[in-house]
């Protein structure tokens, strides 16, 4: 059994089970398939092995306990983005630094120097929310450019992008088509661009050798169209910064923390790799962190529009606490149990990276008597974790109160954001903003289904979109000030 490969469904002779593969939602086919060969499933691609994880253990087991060796990216990934953080291969010499400066400058302690800025563009949001609910739910869709119709909007009043500026960078988005925004944005779109690409490069990485005029090599002019403007997404807010720096008139951000203008200043001398590290990590702040925390935001408003006792629940303990109408801080949190229980539920329903990001073994190794051989790419399926009836009875049932009394079911912050030593190191800061996203949200507005154009209720009928990150397009729902003085008080 040790020279076996964990079951999988049948493959055909050379292309394995290619013609199986799910490209709709695949975590939902993924959890399917563990139902018939147990949550650790094998899937075969020409000679491409993908071993999928379909519960909390075998997760646990292999991607948490032994992330020594099962926190290597797949090459295909580095393909596409050169240099970038999310791809940094674990062997890399470079990579123990990378981690180093993204926890320690996203930890809570240091999250706390970004909280006036985290506050001031909540105003902005609740105000923008206030005069343009509908124009709100757009931008939303438009920030993930999942529609290429509404890119034009305006991005700028976007929370999120606002605030991943500016704890990079210490860069505020001006009113419309803020440049840096427009900038990042098009980079993402050619990233996405870059995903779509040909199969066989990503089956076959050592095509990347053709020259680019082979007919097979469609996939590096590709690469070669879009890196301007992916080498533009981290070098222009990087020139900006440094220079706000060097003028003496930059606001505290990550960049600045780590930035040192003159090299033979401080204890630690800045040369130039220590330089190119701080501008993939100050990108990845906005890469790693923009999308993500819009899609869970999403998914909040979704919820909250179907689920109208969990709301009313929820606001009826935030009115107890500030029944005077300011604005929540995150010192309210801990008298919000009922609130944070929402955002875990938010993100256990719908968690925004079904699939999380690939790892990669570096040795072979055994798992339940089943061989997992080096070089093999391991997917966490997060979708089917958070929806296992073993850890999440009724998985399906939005319920914030499984996270509270005595015994709370297993925190989903423990799954949701990946695992070992690739795990998220933006999830405090997502936490924080979510917190005060949705509490201000429930505190000003009611959120309800969308009206027809006689004022019948709508059903949502939304769709997620299938990407790395995920998204509930059609959304619509109502959202209306809960009282105007209340309103007028934490906006002021
Ligand atoms: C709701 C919000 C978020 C969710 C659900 C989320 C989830 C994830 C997941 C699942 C991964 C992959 C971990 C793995 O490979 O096992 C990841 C990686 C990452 N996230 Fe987040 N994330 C969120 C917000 C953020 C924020 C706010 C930032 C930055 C400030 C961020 C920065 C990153 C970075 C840089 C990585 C790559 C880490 C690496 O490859 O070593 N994320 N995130």
């Amino acid at each position: 059994k040790h020279n076996l490969l964990p079951p999988g469904p049948p493959v055909r002779f050379l292309t394995g089970n290619l013609h199986q593969r799910p490209t709709s939602q695949p975590w939902l086919t993924y959890a399917d398939w563990s139902k018939q060969y147990g949550p650790v499933v094998t899937l075969r691609t020409f000679h491409k092995t993908e071993i999928i994880l379909n519960s909390a253990r075998s997760a646990l087991d292999l991607l948490d306990a032994r992330s020594a060796v099962y926190s290597d990216r797949p090459v295909s990934g580095r393909i596409i983005a050169r240099s970038s953080m999310f791809q940094l291969s674990s062997m890399d010499a470079r990579f123990p630094q990378y981690r180093r400066m993204l926890l320690a400058g996203l930890n809570r302690r240091a999250t706390q120097r970004y909280r006036a800025a985290q506050e001031q563009q909540l105003t902005v949001l609740l105000r923008g929310l206030a005069k343009d609910p509908e124009a709100f739910l757009a931008l939303i869709q438009t920030y993930v450019c999942v529609c290429p119709s509404l890119v034009s909007l305006p991005t700028a009043h976007s929370y999120v992008a606002a605030i991943a500026l500016r704890i990079a960078y210490g860069y505020q988005v001006s009113a419309e088509k803020d440049r840096f925004v427009t900038l990042i944005e098009s980079a993402s779109r050619a990233i996405i661009a870059l995903r779509q690409s040909p199969f066989y490069f990503e089956l076959f990485p050592f095509l990347r050798f053709l020259p680019s005029w082979f007919p097979l090599a469609e996939f590096k002019r590709a690469v070669a169209k879009h890196k301007p403007v992916m080498d533009a997404m981290v070098s222009v807010p990087f020139n900006w910064a440094k220079t706000k720096i060097e003028s003496g008139s930059h606001e505290e951000s990550f960049f600045s923390h780590h930035f040192r203008p003159d090299e033979s200043v401080g204890d630690v001398p800045q040369g130039e790799e220590e330089r190119e590290i701080l501008k993939w990590t100050s990108a990845a702040i906005y890469v790693g962190g923009a999308h993500t925390t819009t899609s869970a935001i999403a998914s909040f408003f979704l919820l909250m529009s179907t689920h109208p006792a969990a709301q009313q629940t929820a606001q009826a303990e935030i009115d107890r606490i500030v029944g005077n109408g300011r604005l929540l801080t995150l010192d309210d949190q801990k008298h919000l149990p009922y609130v944070t229980a929402v955002l875990k539920e938010t993100l256990r329903w719908a968690p925004v990276a079904p699939l999380g990001l690939p790892h990669k073994v570096t040795r072979d190794d055994i798992y339940d008597g089943y061989l997992i051989p080096k070089g093999t790419t391991v997917i966490a399926n997060i979708w089917a974790i958070t929806h296992d009836p073993e850890v999440y009875p009724n998985p399906f049932v939005f319920d914030p109160a499984r996270h509270l009394g005595e015994t709370p079911q297993r925190d989903p912050f423990d799954f949701v954001f990946g695992y070992g030593r690739r795990v998220c190191p933006g999830a405090t800061l997502a936490e924080e903003s979510l917190f005060l996203a949705i509490a201000n949200i429930l505190a000003a507005f009611s959120i309800a289904k969308a009206h027809d154009a006689e004022g019948k209720e709508v059903e949502p009928n939304v769709e997620w979109r299938t990407a790395t990150v995920t998204f509930p397009t059609n959304l619509r729902c109502l959202i209306v000030p809960r009282s105007p003085d209340m309103l007028a008080s934490i906006t002021m």
